[in-house]
């Protein structure tokens, strides 16, 4: 891959235009979709293709971990599903993978539709808000709420609504830039040292009132769930927590905002959205039953991840591995983004880039080279909350609200675990009640 300064390789034009950066690496990979970059002085494949990340992920998952990139984010996560390795992750995640079962999901997605109606009733009509803002309350109050059902958590839903965006906005910078860098006196070094502080005492403080209180016997939260796991330790029961945090949060509140700000800018595609709606729930509270009926609203929703999915993620090698048939040795770093792999337009056609929810109707086959979760051992533990979450909430606020972007505004992408927006200020305004609404 040409571009490459000495001692710093690539990481300059990574930092600088990242998502123009990730979209030029398949230009320069072999023909088995690989490219070979430079971060610093550390080598890096690139998978490049859908078929590669399917190898790697799927095929050869037993045989990488998650590396170099991930141990950045430690000081945050701790030795939490995202971060831990090995033994440590299969344990955990047999542990908790039945606590996002269909039917403890199910019992989340109240909480979720509980709060999209406090969201749709909490504007004015010609109220101007911010929607990525909106959306990230609403995704920080519902797994924060899915975590800690009663009081014990309203101060650290209060502590990590303030504190969680701050470390957010730092952590793909951090756990892309040297150590070193860390360390420096700087403004932004102390925020997030502030705030992941914050962070980790305003969890430690709920662990110990849950314990001391009885929690986990009288309650069945997230938190209690993981409370009566004999084989987690309260440090450990600290570092889901935050994963939880971390991983849930921005994640679903990117896909809201940005499936409302495409919503707004295709007036035909909001109003078949609206329509089944009201052809699905009618007037009465969206729930978890009515989310696989809202297949148009899913294919918004799939086509707001494919183009706005997750940046950058690593692995390195256990042992050598076979990516289609090139060997990679044993300690070699493999990165890749499902943000460039989705834009693909030998997949995705000419209009990879273009907004159409259509695409999955017209080729279903594209399905098979979508993989916004990520796949095998490692996959997503979140995904069907997060659909469930983003469903219900622009279910629920479309039904009441029209939205009209601000004139001349075009939200720009930022880089972070997700292509999340910056700003997405639209004007609300009440919707008409159409010719189903009342009916059951
Ligand atoms: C649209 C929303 C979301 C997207 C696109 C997304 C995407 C992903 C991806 C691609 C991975 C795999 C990372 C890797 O291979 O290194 C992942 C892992 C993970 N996600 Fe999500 N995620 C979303 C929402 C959520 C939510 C809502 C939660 C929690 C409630 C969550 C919790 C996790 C956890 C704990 C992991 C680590 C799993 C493991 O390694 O065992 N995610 N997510």
């Amino acid at each position: 891959m040409p571009g490459a300064l000495p001692l710093l390789g690539h990481a300059p034009a990574l930092i600088r235009d990242p998502f123009g950066f990730l979209l030029s690496l398949r230009d320069h990979a072999d023909d088995r979709g690989l490219v070979r970059i430079q971060l610093g002085w550390m080598p890096v494949y690139v998978v490049t293709t859908h078929e590669r990340l399917h190898d790697l992920l799927v095929g050869q998952g037993r045989r990488v971990e998650k590396g170099r990139f991930f141990q950045r984010l430690k000081r945050l996560a701790g030795e939490g599903l995202s971060t831990a390795d090995g033994e440590l992750h299969r344990r955990n995640r047999r542990l908790i993978q039945p606590m996002f079962s269909k039917e403890r999901i199910a019992g989340y997605s109240e909480i979720m539709s509980r709060n999209a109606r406090i969201l749709a009733g909490s504007w004015r009509p010609g109220q101007r808000v911010d929607i990525y803002e909106e959306a990230a309350g609403y995704s920080i109050d519902s797994i924060a709420m899915s975590l800690f059902s009663s009081d014990i958590g309203t101060p650290a839903v209060e502590t990590i609504r303030t504190e969680l965006p701050v470390l957010l906005d730092m952590l793909l910078k951090r756990a892309a830039s040297p150590k070193f860098l860390d360390r420096l006196p700087v403004r932004y070094n102390r925020l997030f040292d502030r705030a992941s502080h914050q962070l980790s005492s305003v969890i430690d403080q709920v662990i110990g009132t849950a314990r001391a209180g009885g929690h986990a016997d009288e309650h069945d939260d997230l938190l209690a769930q993981l409370l009566r796991e004999k084989d987690l330790e309260d440090t450990q029961v600290r570092d889901e927590v935050a994963t939880l945090l971390f991983a849930g949060a921005e994640t679903t509140a990117s896909t809201l905002a940005w499936a409302w700000h495409y919503l707004a800018h295709h007036p035909e595609v909001d109003q078949q959205v609206v329509d089944e709606v009201r052809q699905v729930a009618g007037d009465r509270p969206v729930t978890i039953a009515d989310v696989p009926q809202l297949t148009t609203l899913r294919r918004v929703l799939d086509e707001v991840i494919r183009l706005h999915g997750v940046t950058f993620l690593m692995r390195r090698t256990i042992e050598p591995i076979t990516l289609g048939d090139t060997t990679l040795p044993a300690g070699a770093e493999v990165a890749f983004s499902m943000y460039a792999i989705h834009r693909d337009p030998a997949v995705f056609g000419s209009d990879a880039h273009a907004f159409n929810p259509d695409r999955w109707l017209d080729h279903p086959d594209i399905k098979r080279s979508f993989m916004p979760f990520g796949g095998g051992n490692r996959k997503c533990i979140g995904d069907q909350f997060a659909l469930a979450e983003a469903t219900i909430a622009v279910a629920e606020v479309l039904r009441s609200w029209r939205m009209e972007p601000l004139p001349g505004h075009t939200p720009q992408q930022v880089i972070s675990a997700v292509a999340r927006p910056d700003r997405v200020p639209m004007t609300v305004q009440p919707r008409e009640p159409g010719p189903t609404a009342g009916s059951h």
